[in-house]
C-alpha cells in the first residue's frame, strides 16, 4: 500500500459522519456529544462537566455486533427516541494466575431529544442506527450520504449447523452462551441444526433449498465445513450452489480456517472462546470474500474439494494419532506432537509440482520478521422444515432429512499400523534426488475402505493428468526421504499454527512445504514452536514453494494422508488450485467485497 493511499485511508477513517448531543438511558441527567466515524463511535461527556481530564469513550466498530432503534417510548419522556449499540469489547478479567482479556457484552442506549417532537427524534435515532449498521456491514457511507433504511439489505438468514461432538464437545453450550445472543444483536435470523453423525451435514446441504439462506455456517471444527463444501459440489447445480457463502464458528480442536479468518480480521492470535467471539463478531459484519478450493484426487479416482491442506508424514500422523486426546481441545496437537517427536520417522516418496509463475518467473514470497521474531509488514430442493420467523429467535431442533440414496462413505476403517522403524536422533538426509523428468510410475497402496460412490461435480482439472501417467514436462519432481509434506492454502494449520503468513483466501496459490530427513528432534521442536509466531521460515530444513498443482507419491508402504484434517486413502494423491471457487464469510471488507 502506498503512503499516499494509506494517508487517504486514515483521513477517511477519521471523517465525522454524524454528530449530535444526546442523553442516555437509564439517565441521571447526563449529556454526551456523540460522533461517528467510519471506524468508531466517540462518546464525550458534557454534563456533568468532567473533572480533570476530558472523559471520552471510544467504541471501536469492529467490536460492535449490531445497533437497534426501537419504536416507541421507553421512559415517561414521550418526545424522546432511542437507539442502542451492542458492543463486545475486550475487558481485563482476573484469572487464577494474573489476568486475561475476554470480550463482554456492553449495551449503550442513547436518548435523542434535540428535535421538537417524537417523529423527528425517531428519525434522527433511526439515522444513527442505520449509519452504524451500514458501517458494520461495509456498506459505503460518507458525510454526504443521505442515510435512510433503504441503504440496508434485508436481515440475513443463516443456516447454522452445529456438531455437538466437535472438539471438546462444547459446541452446543457455546452456541447458547455466546453465539446466539451475539447474532441476535446483529438482526440475523437463523435455524440451528445439530448434526447427528458423520456425513449428516454433507447430505443435508445436497438436499437444501439454497434460496432460503444467505449463508451456511458450521459451528464446529474444519471437518464439518469440509463436508458442507463437498456436499455442495455433489449437487448437479454445483456451479450456483458453491457460490453460497459459507462460514465457520470455531468449536473444533484444530480450527485452522477460523485462525485464518481471525488473522485476516486483524485480531491477535486467539484460541477457544476468544477465537469464537472474534469469529462471531466477524460473522455479524457479514463481508464475504472469494476463497480458492483445491480439487484433490486420490489413487482410487475419488475427487474431493479441499479448502485447507493435504498432509503426509509428521503432520497427518499427529492429526490422526491425537484423535484420542480430543477432549483436550487444541492441546491435543501439542501432546500429539510431543509423542510423535519421540519416534520421529521418515517417509520415502516422490513429490512433483507445477511452480506458480508470475509471467515467466516463479513467484517467490518473502516475509519480514521484526527483531522480536514477530511478523512485520504483513497486512495487519427440499426446503428445511423450520419453525423460525425472519425476525429472529428460533427453536433449536434436529432437522433430519430422510434420504434413500446409497451415498454413505465407508471411510471409518481401522488405522493401519506403522512400519516399525528405528528412531535415530538424526535421520539420513543424503538420499534426495532432484529431477525434472519423473521416473517410474507410482506404486499405489490402495485401501479398500475408502471407496466412494458419490457423484462429484466441479471444474475440469486442466493442470493434471491421470495419476497413472507421468506428470507433465513443465513440472518439477523431487524424490527422497521426507519428515513431512504439506500443501496448504490458508495462513493457519491450526488456530495457533501460523504456517503460511503470506497466504490469502483467493490468491490462487498452493503453498507447498516439506521437511527433508536429516532434521534433529530438537530442530523439529524449535520449528514447531516458531510456527506459533510464523517465524519458522528461518529454519534451513524447512522448504516452501508456491505452486498451482502437486502430486505426492508415497514410496513407503504404510502411512497416513489427510485432506483438511480428514484421513483419506493412502497412496498417490494430486491436486490443483481452482481460484475463487467458493465464497467465505470473513467479515472483513476488502476491495470488491460483497456482503451477505
Ligand atoms: N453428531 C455427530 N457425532 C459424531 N460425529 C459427528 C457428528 N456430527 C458431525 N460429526 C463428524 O465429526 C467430524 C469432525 O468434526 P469437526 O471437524 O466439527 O470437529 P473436530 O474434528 O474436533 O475439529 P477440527 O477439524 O478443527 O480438528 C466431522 O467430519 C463430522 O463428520
Amino acid at each position: 500500500m502506498s503512503v499516499k493511499h494509506s494517508m487517504r485511508q486514515e483521513r477517511l477513517a477519521a471523517e465525522t459522519l454524524l454528530h449530535d448531543e444526546v442523553g442516555v438511558y437509564p439517565s441521571k441527567g447526563e449529556r454526551y456529544a456523540l460522533s461517528l466515524t467510519r471506524t468508531a463511535l466517540h462518546i464525550q461527556r458534557l454534563m456533568p462537566k468532567p473533572e480533570g481530564e476530558d472523559q471520552r469513550t471510544v467504541v471501536a466498530l469492529r467490536d460492535v455486533a449490531g445497533c437497534h432503534a426501537p419504536r416507541g417510548c421507553i421512559t415517561s419522556d414521550t418526545h424522546a427516541a432511542y437507539f442502542s449499540i451492542y458492543a463486545y469489547p475486550r475487558k481485563k478479567r482476573k484469572v487464577a494466575v494474573g489476568s486475561s482479556r475476554t470480550r463482554q457484552r456492553l449495551v449503550r442506549t442513547f436518548q435523542v431529544d434535540g428535535e421538537a417532537d417524537y417523529a423527528q427524534n425517531r428519525a434522527v435515532a433511526e439515522k444513527w442506527a442505520v449509519a452504524i449498521k451500514c458501517l458494520l456491514l461495509g456498506i459505503p457511507v460518507g458525510s454526504e450520504t443521505e442515510i435512510s433504511p433503504g441503504l440496508l439489505p434485508r436481515p440475513r438468514r443463516l443456516l447454522l449447523l452445529v456438531n455437538p461432538q466437535g472438539g471438546r464437545g462444547l459446541a452446543l453450550q457455546h452456541t447458547h452462551a455466546h453465539i446466539l445472543p451475539m447474532i441476535s444483536d446483529a438482526d440475523i435470523s437463523f435455524n440451528l441444526v445439530q448434526t447427528e453423525r458423520q456425513n449428516h451435514a454433507r447430505e443435508l446441504v445436497q438436499d437444501l433449498s439454497l434460496d432460503e439462506w444467505d449463508g451456511i455456517v458450521v459451528i464446529s471444527g474444519d471437518g464439518l465445513l469440509y463436508e458442507v463444501i463437498n456436499g455442495l459440489m455433489e449437487r448437479p447445480d454445483w456451479k450456483e450452489a458453491i457460490q453460497k457463502p459459507v462460514g465457520i464458528l470455531p468449536c473444533g480442536s484444530g480450527n485452522a480456517l477460523a485462525g485464518a479468518i481471525n488473522f485476516s480480521g486483524g485480531f491477535e492470535q486467539a484460541l477457544t472462546v476468544e477465537l469464537l467471539l472474534n469469529c462471531t463478531l466477524l460473522l455479524c459484519h457479514g463481508a464475504v470474500e472469494p476463497m480458492d478450493l483445491v480439487s484433490v484426487t486420490t489413487c482410487s479416482g475419488t475427487r474431493s474439494f479441499s479448502f485447507l491442506s493435504v498432509a503426509w508424514g509428521f503432520i497427518s500422523d499427529v492429526d490422526l494419532e491425537s484423535e484420542k486426546y480430543r477432549h483436550m481441545g487444541s492441546a491435543r496437537f501439542t501432546l500429539g506432537t510431543a509423542v510423535r517427536l519421540a519416534s520421529l520417522r521418515t517417509y520415502r516418496g516422490r513429490l512433483s509440482y507445477l511452480p506458480a509463475t508470475d509471467g515467466h518467473r516463479p513467484i517467490s514470497r518473502s516475509i519480514t520478521l521484526a527483531a522480536n521474531g514477530s511478523l512485520a509488514n504483513i497486512r495487519q430442493h427440499a426446503p428445511l422444515h423450520r419453525t423460525i420467523s425472519d425476525m429472529g429467535l428460533c427453536e433449536e431442533r434436529n432437522v433430519v432429512t430422510k434420504r434413500n440414496s446409497p451415498t454413505s462413505v465407508t471411510d471409518t476403517g481401522e488405522l493401519p499400523s506403522f512400519e516399525a522403524s528405528p528412531s535415530p536422533a538424526f535421520l539420513d538426509s543424503d538420499s534426495f534426488t532432484f529431477d525434472t523428468a519423473p521416473g517410474a510410475p507410482p506404486s499405489a497402496t490402495h485401501s479398500a475402505e475408502f471407496t466412494n460412490t458419490r457423484q462429484m461435480y466441479g471444474p475440469l482439472d486442466n493442470l493434471l493428468v491421470p495419476l497413472d501417467e507421468p506428470v507433465p514436462q513443465d513440472w518439477v519432481t523431487l524424490e527422497g526421504d521426507f519428515v513431512l509434506v504439506l500443501a496448504i492454502y490458508q495462513t493457519h494449520l491450526g488456530a495457533d499454527l501460523f504456517m503460511a503468513p503470506f497466504a490469502s483466501f483467493g490468491e490462487g496459490l498452493i503453498h507447498l512445504f516439506f521437511v527433508k530427513a536429516g532434521i534433529s528432534r530438537a530442530a523439529m521442536v524449535r520449528l514447531f514452536l516458531a510456527m506459533e509466531r510464523g517465524s519458522h521460515f528461518e529454519y534451513p530444513h524447512f522448504t516452501h514453494m508456491p505452486v498451482r498443482a502437486f502430486r505426492l507419491e508415497p514410496l513407503t508402504h504404510k502411512g497416513v494422508m489427510t485432506v483438511d484434517g480428514e484421513r483419506v486413502e493412502y497412496g498417490p494423491i494430486q491436486g490443483q488450485i481452482h481460484r475463487r471457487l467458493c465464497n467465505l464469510i470473513t467479515g472483513t471488507p476488502k476491495v470488491k467485497m460483497s456482503t451477505i
